[in-house]
Formats: structure tokens, C-alpha cells, sequence
């Protein structure tokens, strides 16, 4: 069996975070593991509070999957601050696994910060240069890029920007912005789009986590990286297609749209 590793914050309502990208795993069929760095107080409304795990303990609960199982793929999702990144970049320096995932998580669906501001620069300087795909939505993808984001042009442009940062390939995704949900996948040569009509539903917590842990799930499965996003891409969409009505805000996605849906 394949494993995949998270490395994000937990979400106690289950739509984002650890909690969706070890749901999402677990329907890709390769083994979830985690390593949790904050845990966030927040639901489908709003983020509560937030408390880091010690570095210390993130050390060793990266140390404790190296000594003995190891991974396919890595996804990481929110760092909360420049020394969790620091951390966490030190570690994938000794361990040097494949396949990793950036999800550089900034902001919660409600607007919520779930990164501090002033650790954009160590997210640029330690931790994308490391990663094979890093999948900013726009407002992140504007700031690591610095520019502002408008059109599909834009999105190439920033999505240039952040290739010469370091990394191997950049998914900027549009979700949220643009007409259409397109998303542009860029790796040094070429230009891949991926486009769904937006679908019309506020539940959409954790689409994000969703996407970037289905792709690190696909790539540990052996799949070209063009290919998983493709794969990736069909599986949100009907995750989201199939969302779940649960909480008073932005509710989650149906992870397992495979294994049953909302009408069964
Ligand atoms: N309403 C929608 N209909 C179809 N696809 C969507 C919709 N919203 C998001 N997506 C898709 O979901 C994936 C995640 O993109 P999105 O822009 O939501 O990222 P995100 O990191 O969750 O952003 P945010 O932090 O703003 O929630 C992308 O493939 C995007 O195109
Ligand atoms: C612990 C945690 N990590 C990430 C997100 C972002 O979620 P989204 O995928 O909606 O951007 C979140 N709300 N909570």
C-alpha cells in the first residue's frame, strides 16, 4: 500500500485540515498518515483559536514516520509561523522524501489568518525551493508572487513568478475569482488549464486541503503529475457536487462520494 504523510493543522469539524486530508487519502486508497503542527479551534463559521505544537514534538513526530514507515508522497498543509517552516524544511532536508505537496494555507474560508504574515519570506526562501508542487489559491499566489492577479494571463504570469522561486511546478488554483473554476497548472515548459463550471454551493470548506492531499495521493500512486492533477481535479469537483449540509457556515465536502452520497 502506498503512504502519504500530512504535515497541517487539525480541524475539530472535520472539513479541513488534517481531517480532510487524511478523509481524502483514505478514499484514494493509500495509507493517511499525520503529523500535526497547530490545532486550530474552528468550525464551518470561524476560527476560534489557535495553539501550536512545540517544535520538539514536531521533530519527533516527523523523526517517529522516518525510523520506521516512510512515504510515497508528502502533503503539507498550514504552518502557523517561520520556525514550524523552519522545522519542517529541516526535516525534509534529512529525509529527502518524493513527492511533495505545498498547500501554502494563509487564510481560513471566513478570512481568518491561519499563517503569520511576517513568515512569507521563510515560506519562499526554505520551504518552496523544496517542494515538486506548491497549489496557492489567488490571494496566496499574490502575495508569494507579488503581483496582482485579475485574468488567466495574470494567473500565468504569477504562476512563472513562483516557478523561479524554486519549486518544480505550480497549480494556481481559481476557485473562488474567475468566471469559470480554472485551474493552471505550470512546470517550467508548459501551460495545462483545468476548467469546471463553478458550482453553486457555500460549502466549500477544505476544498484546498481536498485537492492538494488527492494530488500527493495520486502522485504516490504512480501517476505523471499532469495526470494526477487531472484525476485530482474530477475528484473535487465531485466532492464538491456532492457536498455535505452540516454546520451553520461553509460547510464541507463529501469525501466519499464514491462509497455513498448525499441521496443514499
Ligand atoms: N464553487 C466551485 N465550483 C467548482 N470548483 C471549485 C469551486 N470552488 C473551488 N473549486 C475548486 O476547488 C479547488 C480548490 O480551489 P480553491 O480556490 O477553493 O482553493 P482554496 O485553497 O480552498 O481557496 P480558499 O482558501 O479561498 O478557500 C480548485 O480546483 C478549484 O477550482
Ligand atoms: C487546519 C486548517 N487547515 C487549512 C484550512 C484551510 O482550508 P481550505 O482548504 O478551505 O482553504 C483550514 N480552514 N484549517
Amino acid at each position: 500500500m502506498k503512504k502519504v504523510l500530512t504535515i497541517a493543522g487539525s480541524d475539530p469539524s472535520g472539513g479541513a485540515g488534517i481531517q480532510a486530508d487524511i478523509k481524502t487519502m483514505s478514499a484514494h486508497g493509500v495509507y493517511a498518515m499525520s503529523v500535526i503542527v497547530s490545532i486550530v479551534a474552528e468550525n464551518t463559521m470561524r476560527v476560534i483559536d489557535i495553539e501550536d505544537v512545540s517544535l520538539k514534538m514536531i521533530d519527533e513526530q516527523i523523526d517517529s514516520i522516518y525510523e520506521d514507515i516512510g512515504t510515497d508522497a508528502v502533503k503539507i498543509g498550514m504552518l502557523s509561523n517561520s520556525d514550524i517552516m523552519s522545522t519542517v524544511a529541516d526535516k525534509l532536508l534529512e529525509y529527502k522524501p518524493n513527492n511533495i505537496v505545498l498547500d501554502p494555507v494563509m487564510y481560513a474560508k471566513g478570512g481568518n489568518a491561519l499563517m503569520q504574515e511576517n513568515s512569507i519570506n521563510t515560506l519562499i526562501e526554505k520551504l518552496i525551493p523544496l517542494c515538486d508542487l506548491i497549489t496557492p489559491n489567488i490571494p496566496e499566489a499574490e502575495k508569494i508572487s507579488q503581483m496582482k492577479i485579475s485574468t488567466l494571463s495574470d494567473m500565468k504570469e504569477a504562476s512563472e513568478k513562483i516557478l523561479n522561486l524554486g519549486c518544480r511546478a505550480v497549480l494556481l488554483k481559481g476557485g473562488h475569482y474567475i468566471g469559470d473554476a480554472i485551474d493552471v497548472l505550470y512546470d517550467g515548459n508548459t501551460f495545462t488549464e483545468y476548467k469546471t463550471e463553478k458550482i453553486d454551493t457555500k460549502n466549500t470548506h477544505g476544498t484546498g486541503c481536498t485537492l492538494s492531499s488527492s494530488i500527493a495521493s495520486n502522485l504516490a500512486l504512480g501517476y505523471s503529475l499532469e495526470e494526477a492533477v487531472s484525476l485530482s481535479k474530477k475528484y473535487i469537483t465531485e466532492a464538491i457536487k456532492n457536498d455535505i449540509h452540516i454546520g451553520k457556515g461553509n460547510g464541507p465536502v463529501n469525501h466519499f462520494f464514491n462509497f455513498f452520497n448525499k441521496e443514499a
